[in-house]
């Protein structure tokens, strides 16, 4: 199952420098780590916010949700998740994708 989410950051602006740095890097560490493992599959920055925008491949609602409140920056992110669904006039992604309609044809 596909979804989007969109991350906001607000950090709180009297938290010390070293604090944040130390979630940040545990947030890099985190997100590498399911970006290799396939779960994780993009992440763009929002040009001129605090804010990015990812696409996650997970089983369940579940798992997207278990895998988003493990986020060191969690306590301080606002998320809004959207499910994704084919489109039918993909041609990388979805039911048309080129090595779709070849498992469907047995191939
Ligand atoms: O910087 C961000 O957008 C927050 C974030 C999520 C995963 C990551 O490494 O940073």
């Amino acid at each position: 199952m596909l979804f989007m989410a969109e991350m906001e950051v607000r950090l709180p602006a009297d938290m010390p420098a070293g604090e944040a740095d130390e979630i940040k890097a545990r947030e890099k560490a985190y997100s590498q780590e399911l970006q290799r493992d396939g779960r994780w599959r993009h992440i763009w920055r929002v040009a001129g916010r605090y804010a990015n925008v990812s696409i996650f491949d997970v089983g369940s609602v579940d798992e997207l949700h278990d895998l988003l409140s493990g986020l060191p920056l969690f306590p301080y992110m606002d998320i809004r998740v959207t499910a994704l669904a084919g489109h039918p006039s993909a041609i990388a992604e979805g039911p048309n994708a080129p090595e779709n309609r070849e498992k469907e044809r047995g191939s």
